[in-house]
This record gives C-alpha cells, structure tokens and sequence, in this order.
C-alpha cells in the first residue's frame, strides 16, 4: 500500500519544496493567518459571501495598511456560487479589478464550496494531483450544516487533498487507499487531535505517536471514536480499512 505524507508546511513563512496550493475562503470570519494561505496559494477563490469576508476582515488583519491599498492586493482570481450572500459593491469592486465571476445560481444541490473544488480540479487537469494541495479558510465555527457540508466536500472529493482550517484547528481526510504519515509542526499545532470514521465504521485501524493508539481497532458512532488523543512524537502513522478523518488543534500565538 502506497504511503501519503501530511504536513501543515503551509502555516510557516516559508516552504520548500512547495505543493502547488489553492486557497478557498468561505463566508465566515477570516483566520489570523489568512494573508500566509494568501501568500502561499497559486489560485485565490471566494466561495460567494466569501469575498465580503476578503474585503472586510483583510484591511482588519493589516491594521497598520491603508485598507484601499489591501483591498487592491488581496484581489481574488475567482469568485464563485451561488452569489446570495456577496454584496453588491464588493461584487462590482472585484470583477472591476479584474476578477473572474461565475454565477452559478442555477445549482441548489452544491454547495458553493462544492462549486469551487470542482473549478479547481478543472483549473489544473494536467497537474498531478497527488502535488494539488487545496486550503479552505473559514469552514469550521459557526453553522453545525455548513461544517458538516464542508466535510462531506472532503469526503465527496475524496482524492484531492483538501484541508478544513479555522483559527482553532484543521481537518483533512485520510483515504483508505493509503498509509499515512503526519509530520506534526510542533510550534502551531498539537497537542490535541482525534480520527473519526466518516460515512461508515471502521473495522481495524492501527496508529502509532498518539497517546491512545489503536491496535486493529473497530471504531464507529455510536461505539468508540477518537477524540480528545494526544500527539506524542513529530510522526504519526495511521492504516485504516476505511477513510478517517484527522483533526489536530492550531495553538494560540
Ligand atoms: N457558519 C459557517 N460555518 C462554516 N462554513 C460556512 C459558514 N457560512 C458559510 N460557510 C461556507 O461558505 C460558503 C459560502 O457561504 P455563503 O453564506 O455564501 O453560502 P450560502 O449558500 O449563501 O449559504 P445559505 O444560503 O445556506 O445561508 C458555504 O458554501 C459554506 O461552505
Ligand atoms: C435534499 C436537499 N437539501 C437541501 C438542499 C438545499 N441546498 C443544498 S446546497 C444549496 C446551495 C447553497 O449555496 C442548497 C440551497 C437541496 N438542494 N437538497
């Protein structure tokens, strides 16, 4: 079984070597380390309200800029949805300077963060996937639909790496298909994590690093699932009969 390795690089300053990354900000207060996801991402996109979210908070990240001049940075390449939520000066802001709108109105069975993955996947059908890194800021607080909408986005694009982050923590999947290495960055993350069963139990999953690992162990709702573990090492590995996710805290600056 091929191994897949998992690293949070893209809360450092700087990263090498670089998965090719793409960043989808949702319409929910926009995590202290946006302008980092900014600065990281090859392709920016606004999940409909999103783009208020961009427009709003970033001149409230750089307090000390003069907002126009953020607003003029932080320009998205892409703003899709729905469009119920975006206001109407931040709509005409962006697709003044240039940004790509596509409405997509038509579609109430996606959500728009939905709408963005698969623009995404089309963005870049040459790329190898295995190297596409997709970050969506906003996706965890607030309301329980959305969150559980956005990790069902993870399990729905299930071979794309998509990572869940709020200031609190971040989630992504681990496919069945693969054995799993995580390289813990102890100085933003840690040491709170849990692996849950997403869709359907899980017969035997087998751990190593954490403070309770699970030795061929079943988990499933309504039985055990992991919460409240505990990182021990830098190197957490992870082989499971189904998809799992992986939760790990963001520590507090
Ligand atoms: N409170 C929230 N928690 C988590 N994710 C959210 C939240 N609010 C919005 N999102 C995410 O941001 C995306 C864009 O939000 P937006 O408010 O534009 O969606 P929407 O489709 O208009 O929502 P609705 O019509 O259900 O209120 C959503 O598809 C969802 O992924
Ligand atoms: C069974 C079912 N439940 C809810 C919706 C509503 N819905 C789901 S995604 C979406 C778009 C949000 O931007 C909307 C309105 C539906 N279509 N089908």
């Amino acid at each position: 079984m091929e191994l897949m390795s998992h690293s949070s690089t893209f809360l450092l300053p700087t990263i090498t070597p670089s998965p090719t990354y793409a960043l989808v900000v949702l319409n929910q207060s926009l995590p202290r380390f946006a302008p980092l996801l900014w600065k990281h991402a090859q392709l920016r996109l606004c999940a409909d309200g999103g783009a208020n979210r961009v427009y709003d908070d970033m001149p409230l990240l750089l307090p000390h800029e003069n907002a126009f001049d953020v607003r003029k940075r932080y320009k998205p390449d892409v703003i899709k949805g729905d469009m119920d939520s975006i206001r109407k000066e931040v709509l005409e802001f962006y697709a003044n300077m240039g940004t790509k709108i596509i409405d997509e109105s038509d579609d109430q069975d996606t959500t728009d963060l939905h709408k963005c993955v698969a623009y995404i996947c089309d963005w870049a059908p040459d790329l190898d996937k295995s190297n596409l890194c997709i970050l969506v800021a906003g996706a965890l607080g607030g309301r329980f639909d959305h969150e559980i909408g956005n990790i069902n986005v993870l399990c729905r694009f299930s071979t794309i790496r998509i990572i869940l982050i709020s200031d609190d923590c971040l989630i992504h999947l681990l496919p069945r298909t693969h054995r799993h290495e995580i390289h813990i960055q102890p100085t933003i993350e840690g040491p709170h994590c849990g692996l849950i069963p997403i869709g359907m139990p899980s017969g035997s999953t087998t751990t190593t690093g954490l403070q309770w690992d699970l030795a061929e162990t079943e988990m499933k709702f309504g039985g055990l699932i992991s919460t409240s573990n505990i990182v021990k090492g830098e190197k957490i590995t992870v082989q499971s009969d189904s998809d799992l996710l992986w939760t790990i805290n963001i520590k507090k600056l």
